[in-house]
């Protein structure tokens, strides 16, 4: 059985069986697989493109312009560029604890931004002179993704008879934040020696993520079914997003709604010597900082928690610091 591709015309305009109907297959989907896959949802199609065509832009900048926009990886919240290898995934799920060394990167950059008015974590852009129109194009597609995302929050909620707003009430998305990957070329047989690795094994730290692929494989999700095996994700078009389950939502459902387990390697019919470029577009839609991601009473009845009350900007800054090791 592979994840469905759910059509999300519901969201804009349907009538309330309609988006009945969608919340009821999204939230089975996310369920069985950790993720569902939507076409007709309402970023609009040109807006991924034009991001698209941006983030290339982006990482073409010249090394010293890019440098002051260098991440600082010992704040809570990613902002700026990452350099090739600095963030490792690996040390999220990899990890059995043999293991000391800080190595195994990712062989990806990246540059993270968040709310345009964020004043506790600012944004780090390039100027307008370097890359015109970059910050208005990102912004646009924060609103846009974020749009979406409390609109799937609120069917997910529908569909598990709940009150509608029991995930948005504690999401305005002003702690959420855009992620863009560039994955650069790299020898397949480095790939394949197992110590790097485009991203390792990981579940995303927010509530839900939404992934808009690039036409290049890779990302791949755990076949739960087989645990610790991996199913390529199949591309449609450039009209599909990729929703994930996050480790918040995980804990507020106490292992109810599970997070959907996911890496990014090579495409498996890679047969150059060199691994393609690849680039992708992920929104992590996350809990406002002050707010509790223990599980929710909602989830609990007379169960145990599982997790431990902590604030959102707390469980954010153990998990970002715990792909910095070292
Ligand atoms: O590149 C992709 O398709 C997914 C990226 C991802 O999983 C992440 O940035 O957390
Ligand atoms: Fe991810």
């Amino acid at each position: 059985m592979s994840i469905p591709t759910l059509d999300a015309s519901a969201l804009s305009g349907g009538t309330t069986e309609q988006r009945a109907e969608f919340a009821a297959k999204l939230l089975d989907s996310l369920n069985t697989f950790g993720f569902a896959k939507l076409v007709n949802h309402t970023v609009p199609v040109p807006l991924v493109q034009e991001t698209f065509d941006q983030i290339k832009r982006f990482f073409k900048l010249p090394f010293n312009v890019k440098v002051p926009l260098r991440n600082d990886p010992k704040k809570g919240q990613q902002r700026g560029w990452s350099v090739p290898g600095e963030e490792k995934t690996w040390w999220l799920e990899s990890n059995t604890g043999d293991v000391k060394e800080p190595n195994f990167g990712d062989n990806k950059e990246s540059f993270d931004c968040g709310h345009p008015d964020d004043q506790q974590f600012p944004n780090k852009w390039p100027s307008e002179s370097d890359l015109p129109g970059y910050q208005k194009t990102m912004d646009e597609f924060f609103f846009s993704c974020g749009d979406l995302t409390l609109v799937l929050l609120e069917s997910m909620a529908t569909a598990l008879n709940l009150d509608p707003k029991v995930f948005t009430s504690r999401c305005t998305n002003e702690a959420s934040t855009i992620r863009i990957n560039h994955f650069p070329p790299i020898e397949r047989a480095t790939l394949d020696e197992g110590k790097i690795s485009r991203i390792w094994p990981h579940k995303d730290f927010g509530i839900i993520s939404l992934v808009f692929p690039d036409v290049t494989p890779g990302l791949e999700y755990e076949d739960r079914s087989n645990p610790g095996t991996f199913i390529p994700m199949p591309y449609g078009s450039d009209e599909e997003v990729v929703v994930i389950v996050s480790e918040t939502m995980q804990r507020w459902t106490n292992n109810q709604i599970r997070g959907g387990l996911h890496r990014v390697t090579r495409p498996r019919d890679c047969e150059g010597e060199t691994v393609p470029e690849r680039w992708s577009l992920v929104y992590f839609n996350k809990a406002d900082r002050d707010v509790n991601v223990g599980p929710l009473d909602e989830f609990l009845g007379d169960k145990k928690p599982v997790y431990e009350d902590l604030t959102a900007l707390e469980y954010q800054t153990l998990r970002n610091a715990a792909h910095y090791p070292g």
